[in-house]
């Protein structure tokens, strides 16, 4: 076990927030599939598999622009028309490839028996992410679900942070989120929220200490040492 802390544990996480892709969900297969399906369709070149895995985390509109970036900056109709071939082929292969992180199911489970308050914070589409959450069995764990597009802004800002803590009644100081990359990490600290990150997520080749999170788990099971 390797968890590490500039802050002192434990944290208090009456609400704990959780990133999806890259955190929750290995959904990298699945997303590099859509956007190589999309990238066929315009008759251009497919991308590796780790190329579009670093592509994550900005949305799905932002994954096929980078994509198709790769071999010419597309317009904005092309990447309108690409995101047709991908939202479909996407929400119709969501679940080929994709697979929930070990140890996520059994800490929700804990986490929810300690009584606190769930909440997934994504940048992935609401279209995209109730049905992955409803068809692994993780959607009921959650009390709130914020996508990258219920709200004006999605993360870097923190806007999805506040309205989660607000929704609860609780400080941002009393809220934890789990993340996996720069844009979890920026919303926090604008947030003023604590935040731990994973380090098996998509984070680019940087290891996730660079990030400077308050904790590092390597497995989501850590996340129950470092709680109050
Ligand atoms: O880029 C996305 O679509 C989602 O990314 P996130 O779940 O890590 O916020
Ligand atoms: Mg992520």
């Amino acid at each position: 076990m390797t968890v590490q802390l500039n802050v002192s544990a434990p944290f208090t996480a009456r609400v704990v927030l959780l990133d999806l892709d890259g955190t929750l969900i290995d959904t990298a297969p699945d997303l590099a599939g859509a956007a190589n399906h999309a990238l066929h369709k315009l008759g251009r070149q497919p991308a590796e598999m780790p190329v579009i895995r670093g592509f994550i985390g900005n949305g799905v509109r932002e994954l096929m622009r980078r994509a198709l970036c790769i071999q010419q900056e597309p317009s904005e109709t092309e990447l309108d028309a690409a995101m047709v071939d991908f939202s479909q082929y996407y929400g119709d292969h969501l679940l080929d490839h994709s697979q929930i992180y070990p140890g996520v199911c059994d800490t929700l489970k804990a986490l929810q028996a300690q009584g606190r308050e769930l909440v997934c914070i994504t940048n992935k589409a609401k279209a995209f992410t109730e049905p992955l959450l409803k068809r692994l069995a993780l959607y009921d764990f959650f009390g709130l679900v914020l996508s990258g597009d219920c709200l004006p802004k999605k993360k870097p800002d923190p806007m999805q942070l506040l309205h989660a803590a607000a929704h609860f009644h609780q400080p941002v100081g009393d809220c934890l989120l789990v993340g996996d990359s720069c844009n979890d990490t920026q919303a926090a600290r604008a947030a003023g929220m604590p935040v731990a990150c994973v380090t098996y997520g998509y984070h680019g080749d940087e290891p996730v200490h660079t990030l400077n999170p308050d904790a590092v788990l390597d497995n989501m099971s850590e996340l129950l040492d470092i709680l109050a």
